[in-house]
């Protein structure tokens, strides 16, 4: 993408919805957009890696890990692995880990900050449900714009 949110949100704003939630960038890719997948989940991150670690065809993957800050939903295995299968990018409401090397990665990765600490790995968790980004709901399909300024939303048709 090469238009702005900000400049998106100029043309089309009655049709889209912006996400107010602050969230940081991680990846070297921070402008990005693509059809929303989801994930539900909280401290445990085996959807994700499972999801990841499948053909991306450049969707952005959004994950409510419910605002947790106290385990890390992705690392660098992880992310390298959505970069191998050609994912866009990655929103998580909530923790990563590794940042330094995510920061190299082709990615496009937002979350709301790091923790150290690692996800169990049960599955535990809904994938491909209606997720929530503060008051912006994320619906599968979906169209995702990502850039520094934030997060716009258009609903899937
Ligand atoms: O395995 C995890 O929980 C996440 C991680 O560290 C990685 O993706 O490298």
């Amino acid at each position: 993408m090469t238009i702005s949110t900000a400049d998106l949100y100029d043309e089309r704003g009655p049709e889209l919805a912006s996400v107010s939630v602050q969230f940081r960038d991680f990846g070297a890719v921070t402008t990005f957009s693509g059809p929303a997948r989801t994930i539900r989940c909280s401290a445990d991150n085996a959807l994700i890696k499972t999801l990841l670690a499948t053909p991306g065809r450049g969707a952005v993957l959004v994950v409510d890990g419910g605002g947790s800050l106290e385990n890390a939903l992705m690392g660098d295995m992880i992310a390298q692995s959505a970069v191998d299968h050609g994912w866009s990018g990655v929103i998580i409401y909530g923790a990563i880990r590794d940042s330094e090397a995510i920061r190299t990665l082709p990615l496009g990765v937002k979350a709301l900050g790091t923790n150290p600490a690692k996800s169990a790995k049960d599955g535990v968790g809904r994938q491909d449900v209606p997720v929530h980004l503060g008051r912006v709901t994320i619906t599968p399909g979906d169209m995702v714009y990502a850039d520094p300024d934030g997060i716009l939303v258009t609903q899937a048709s």
